[in-house]
């Protein structure tokens, strides 16, 4: 093919995982790119804190550079997998100032100052492409913006970190421990540089509100999501789990919802954004993600249900997204056209977590004498929870249990509001004849 367009510069921030994939592909496939963008994808350089260090993919040693702000000034697309707040944010922030496109995998940064770069962006007529940012490999942040911008999206449950799923599966299927599936996960390159940010649930935060921003078409923030990650997951947890037929996921879970207003309260509409571990049924498609895939479930309202599955972390998975980007921008560098830029418009709030409904499984240690369903079962009916299902259960193996305690109960509830639930699970507590709390999870999906 003939190429009469000038080649475009390509400037590269960061070598890690990601990067030294990218830096890969764009060299090893240059004539595949440049036949499909029309134009070279010319690497002019790569920003590293050492330019003599030892790298999975090594280029020629002139193209590394510590010297970030000169390689900025010299591209037309600027990729930056550095991770975190600073320097990526001042990086792009010049790329953009100087109307350069920008594609990054940086949730933490998009998730808490995104509204402010798409604006940028926007201003400068440029692009910012973040498809990378979210669950990897896998296309969903373009089918939310393009495919299912005619359709309202009403919810988003997502598998978006590898590494817990890593986890979790690794201790649901063969009995792993916490910390020996997460050395795992490190090692394969799903964990994050601190994978406090995998188990605490931060990253698959960042993820829930950069989903709800293109879903829901307004300017979600990290701190609008309320997370609670895998680390107080007990071995109790998961046979309790196991045994009434479920399997725990993290999930990102993100709603749009109708508070149910009444005593003067006017219903408000809003979203609840949430990051938790979740009991799903065995057979929910959710329930078969296993490793360290990812997959998104969304529903809308003409569309019904879809799903959005494969790899979610991992260096040339990522790398195929980002590279998706840079084509994407390339192509409309060369043949002009309308910039693909993100500016949420919509007005919703953010709903507290109480407002969300979900139901619970519950399982309590109690002293096995007269009148102790009647008493735990009130608790639930005085806050308007229903009970699905109730079993009296064995003690987990392991558990050393109370001495006045002999038996366990195992609750599944209708779903009720999630502070119905919270307060009917503090009353629980404080009852004389409950010796212990078992396990508290969310169900969805049933
Ligand atoms: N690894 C994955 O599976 C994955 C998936 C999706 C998104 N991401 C995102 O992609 C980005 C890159 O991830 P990664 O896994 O390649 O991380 P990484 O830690 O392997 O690579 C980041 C590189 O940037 C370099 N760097 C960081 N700060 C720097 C600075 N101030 N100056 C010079 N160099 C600096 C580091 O030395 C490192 O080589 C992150 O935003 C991450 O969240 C990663
Ligand atoms: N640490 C992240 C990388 C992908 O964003 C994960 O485990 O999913
Ligand atoms: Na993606």
């Amino acid at each position: 093919m003939t190429t009469t367009h000038e080649p475009l510069k390509i400037a590269l921030l960061g070598a890690g995982n990601v990067g030294s994939q990218v830096a890969r592909i764009l060299t090893e496939d240059a004539e595949m790119l440049q036949a499909r963008v029309g134009a070279r994808l010319e690497l002019v350089g790569v920003f590293v804190r050492r330019t003599d260090a030892e790298r999975e993919y090594q280029l020629p040693g002139e193209l590394y550079t510590t010297d970030a702000e000169a390689l900025v000034d010299q591209a037309d697309i600027v990729i930056e997998l550095l991770g975190g707040i600073e320097p990526a944010k001042s990086l792009i922030q010049r790329a953009i100032s100087r109307g350069a496109a920008v594609v990054t995998g940086n949730k933490a940064l998009l998730a808490q100052h995104g509204s402010e770069l798409y604006r940028a962006a926007a201003e400068a007529g440029t692009q910012l492409s973040f498809e990378a940012s979210v669950a990897g490999a896998i296309p969903i942040l373009r089918p939310l913006r393009d495919s299912l911008s005619g359709d309202r999206v009403t919810r988003i449950m997502g598998i978006a970190n590898g590494t817990t799923n890593y986890i979790l599966d690794q201790m649901d299927t063969t009995g792993a421990t916490f910390d020996d599936a997460l050395a795992e996960a490190q090692r394969l390159g799903y964990a994050e540089a601190d994978p406090t940010a995998d188990v605490e649930g931060h990253d698959a935060a960042a993820k829930a509100a950069i989903l709800a921003n293109l879903a829901f078409h307004a300017p979600f923030t990290l701190d609008q999501v309320h997370c609670e990650g895998i680390t107080a997951i007990t071995a109790a947890d998961n046979e309790a789990a196991a045994e009434a037929g479920y399997v725990i996921k993290l999930l990102a879970i993100a709603e749009r919802i109708t508070t149910p207003g009444g005593d003067g309260a006017d219903s408000t509409e809003g979203a609840v954004l949430r990051v938790h571990p979740t009991l799903l049924p065995r057979q929910h498609p959710l329930a078969a993600v296993h490793g360290a895939f990812n997959a998104v479930f969304v529903e809308a309202e003409n569309a019904g249900e879809l799903m959005f599955y494969g790899p979610g972390a991992g260096g040339a998975p990522t790398a195929s997204a980002v590279m998706g980007d840079t084509v994407s921008i390339a192509r409309r560098l060369v043949r002009g056209g309308p910039g693909r830029t993100h500016t949420p418009q919509a007005t919703l709030p953010a709903l507290p977590v109480g407002d969300a409904t979900t139901s619970y499984l519950v399982v309590l240690e109690v002293k096995d004498q007269a009148g102790v369903l009647a008493q735990t079962a009130g608790v639930f009916a005085q806050h308007g929870v229903s009970i699905e299902a109730m079993r009296q259960v064995p003690l987990p193996e392991g558990h050393s249990g109370h001495a006045e305690a002999e038996s366990s109960l195992r609750f599944i509830t209708h779903r009720a509001l999630e502070r119905d639930l919270e307060q009917t699970v503090a009353e629980l507590t404080a009852l004389d004849v409950v010796t212990d709390v078992i396990s508290v999870l969310r169900v969805e999906g049933n």
